[in-house]
């Protein structure tokens, strides 16, 4: 098939064979030109009517169709092969490839063995798609490509990560996601934040505090050997500090219920809380969430140290390790669910431990991790566009790292000025100038000048130019990520 083709458009497109897929009469492929890529279509003239596109041809009495990459065809492809169409999860381990280019996907798929982990391709935040000026279908979608580019075959999700709004979640499902991550943390309350009587009257005046002091105080759980008994003063914090988060939860629960018509998968993620999760908390939000009918499949709690973007764990690992054998006690006890892991790229010196402590029943979730990947690929053959990157970031890091958690120190990164083109691929490899890149991504994706993208087409062109050298980047460094969890 590709020689007709190769002979019908005299060379002018090349065909990337992985993605070649058949239906009964016809057949499909992704193709690139110094331009762009587009999808091939070859089939009869009904097959053909179900994608925007140009006839450039026939081959063996068939309609040769050159197709945008667009939300249409995309769609259609996703009528005709189901598998494109993201699924809930299936396995014990579970891994988010966070793409915030959306070019990333058929490089993350050639990172996975889909008897061994199920991959999570279309994951993007609120946060992130509202940085980087997209929304749920474009990541999808971008996704969607992705998989089918790479011939991958496998099952695969797709998660509406850290949503604090009901109209976000239920967009999403409109927008056919099957896992939804609902982040109930500004409902959090940190006790350490709060006036005493503040929180004394919140408490006294609550109308399910004696409901629930009658169900926990006095309870007891033994968690490792370990007798915990809530009593009036634990039980008073761990109610304060979590009541209105659970009574969130339960509320988008109930609202993505009555939007969503197939089965999905729910996570909660309070790992971005200032407030560790205790073995207590993770117990009353459990139970709590369970009695009030919320079916979640994985839990992100706040675990001991520093999980910032872009860099390795902070902290005591073995503070850290102790913890974590606790928390899955936890989940053996009360079982239906899995433990997930944020901010998980380049937490290399915990994923041992995560892999071994969970037996590998957990979900990981990164994403700006493959945006620095995709930087690097700048740093190294567009070495002035880097710079101006860098520089830009720079000015823009202060109110950018607003709503992450990071300790970057930018006095240690090295002038950009003073270091030779050879030498800014390295800056990728420096935790300060990593998360500065990291935190940034929303700037520089979307700075114009004059109503024109100031970084962003560039970004895209080098990657495109240079794709072969981004999915290595990709597949080296995520690689690595999928092994140290010992698959
Ligand atoms: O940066 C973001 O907004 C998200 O990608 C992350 O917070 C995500 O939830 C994650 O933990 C991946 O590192």
């Amino acid at each position: 098939m590709f020689a007709e083709f190769q002979h019908l458009t005299r060379g002018k497109f090349v065909p990337y064979a992985t993605s070649l897929r058949k239906s009964t009469d016809a057949t499909f492929f992704l193709v690139r030109d110094e331009l762009d890529k587009y999808l091939i279509v070859i089939g009869k003239k009904g097959i053909c009517e179900l994608f925007e596109g140009q006839k450039i041809g026939e081959i063996d009495r068939q309609d040769v169709v050159l197709c945008a990459k667009n939300d249409r065809n995309c769609q259609s492809l996703m009528s005709l092969f189901p598998s494109l169409k993201p699924q809930i999860c299936n396995a014990k381990l579970s891994f988010g490839f966070g793409d915030r280019l959306g070019v990333a996907t058929a490089a993350h798929a050639q990172c996975v063995q889909k008897e061994k982990l199920f991959p999570i391709f279309a994951q993007q935040s609120v946060r992130e798609i509202s940085r980087t000026e997209r929304n749920w279908l474009d990541v999808l979608h971008s996704a969607v490509w992705g998989v089918f580019e790479s011939g991958y075959d496998g099952p695969f999700g797709a998660d509406a990560d850290h949503v604090k709004k009901i109209e976000d979640l239920e967009s999403a499902a409109r927008a056919g996601y099957t896992m939804f991550t609902i982040d109930p943390s500004d409902h959090v309350k940190d006790p350490a934040k709060f006036d005493k009587r503040e929180l004394v009257r919140f408490y006294e005046e609550h109308p399910m505090r004696r409901t629930l002091e009658m169900k926990y105080i006095g309870k007891s759980f033994t968690v490792l050997g370990e007798k915990l008994t809530f009593d009036e003063e634990n039980f008073a914090e761990v109610f304060v500090t979590y009541i209105d988060a659970i009574e969130h939860v339960e509320k988008c629960y109930r609202a993505l219920r009555a939007v969503c018509k197939t089965s999905f998968d729910l996570e909660v993620s309070i790992d971005e809380t200032s407030v560790p999760t205790t073995s207590l908390a993770h117990i009353f939000f459990v139970q709590e969430l369970v009695r009030r009918g919320v079916e979640f499949r994985t839990l992100a709690l706040r675990f001991p140290g520093e999980w910032q973007k872009g860099i390795d764990y902070v902290g005591d690992i073995d503070l850290f390790s102790e913890n974590l054998d606790k928390h899955v006690a936890i989940v053996k006890m009360f079982t239906g669910y899995r433990l997930s892991l944020h901010s998980g790229s380049d937490k290399f010196s915990v994923y041992p431990i995560l892999a071994e402590k969970t037996d590998r029943t957990i979900h990981v979730k990164t994403a700006g991790t493959s945006y620095l990947e995709a930087i690097r690929v700048v740093a190294k053959f567009a070495p002035d566009l880097y710079r101006q990157i860098h520089k830009y970031a720079l000015s823009r890091f202060d109110q950018d790292k607003a709503s992450y958690h990071v300790t970057t120190e930018l006095s240690k990164i090295p002038d950009v000025d003073k270091l030779e083109d050879s030498e800014l691929p390295s800056l990728l490899d420096q935790p300060d100038s990593r998360q500065l890149i990291h935190i940034t991504y929303g700037s520089v994706l979307t700075a114009k000048k004059e109503g024109r993208s100031l970084f962003k087409d560039r970004i895209m062109r080098v990657l495109f130019e240079h794709e072969a050298e981004h999915y290595d980047f990709l597949k080296k460094h995520l690689g690595k990520h999928i092994q140290l969890l010992g698959v």
